[in-house]
């Protein structure tokens, strides 16, 4: 059946290895563009390996191996030729805990363009402006863009990590439990971001909080070990499962 969205991220028949372990088990999804997609499940059900397909950054872990197809967009993102620095453009990520480099805001949020060759200062700015608007923290830090982006509480440091992953403007942006290193009112402020930012882009969020998922994700899969159980609007994997492995997890009879 064709979906009636346009597909950001298509995933056919994937399968993936650490060793002789099987992670992932013949995965078909297809991932709604400017949408928030959320990756449930039980730990090491393998919402964070199926994550870091999408940027090929299993790639770096010795002895791990794949099979099957992903495509974004019209590209398919698996075959060994791919260029991973064009890829990670493609497709950004902002992992558990923020991980700003020890240089100034600024430096951070234009880190990705610098890399791309752009000098003109103008431009700079703009984009820093632009980037940091967007994760809503321009407010906080506008005038204070020299300071080191260390000195920034985790929460506002969760969010300078957004603006330097959207800086160059990913058409994807991967979210591995984004809050779980914040207090409830920097969580808020990032799952009000998610909210805005899927105008703009495709998300695809891993979290353990389930409240989470209902609150911000528009599609919920629901994985466990290694399989996609069930992938759904998430009003209806909360409210009227099909599977009954999805309906045991979300009443919290395991995981
Ligand atoms: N680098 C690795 N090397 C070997 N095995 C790994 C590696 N990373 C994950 N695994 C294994 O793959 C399986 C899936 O792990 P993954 O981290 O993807 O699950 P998860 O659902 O994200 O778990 P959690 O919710 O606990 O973060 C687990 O059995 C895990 O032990």
């Amino acid at each position: 059946m064709t979906p009636d969205y346009d597909i950001a991220l298509k995933v056919n028949q994937l399968s993936l290895w650490y060793g002789e372990r099987q992670a992932l088990n013949n995965i078909d999804l297809q991932l709604p563009k400017n949408h928030i997609t959320a990756l449930i499940g039980p730990s090491g059900c393998g919402k964070s390996t199926l994550l870091r397909c999408f940027n090929r950054m299993n790639d770096v872990i010795d002895g791990s191996r794949m099979e099957g197809e992903i495509w974004l967009g019209q590209h398919a993102i698996m075959q060994p030729e791919q260029d991973l620095a064009a890829l990670r453009r493609r497709v950004g990520m902002v992992f558990q805990r923020p991980n700003p480099f020890p240089k100034s805001i600024y430096e951070n949020v234009v880190y990705g363009l610098r890399l791309q060759g752009v000098r003109d200062r103008r431009i700079l700015n703009e984009a820093c402006e632009r980037a940091l608007r967007a994760a809503a923290l321009w407010s906080e830090v506008k005038d204070q863009l020299g300071q080191n982006a260390l000195t920034l509480s985790t929460g506002q440091q969760q969010r300078l990590v957004i603006a330097r992953a959207i800086a160059i403007e990913p058409e994807v942006l991967l979210l591995d439990e984004p809050t779980s290193a914040l207090d409830p009112i920097s969580t808020l402020v990032i799952e009000e971001l998610m909210t805005t930012l899927k105008q703009h882009f495709t998300l695809v969020l891993v979290t353990h909080n389930m409240q989470q998922a209902a609150r911000v994700s528009d599609y919920t899969a629901f994985m466990h070990n290694g399989q996609l159980v069930e992938f759904d609007e998430t009003d209806r994997i909360f409210t009227s499962p099909q599977a009954r492995r999805t309906e045991d997890y979300i009443t919290g009879r395991f995981g």
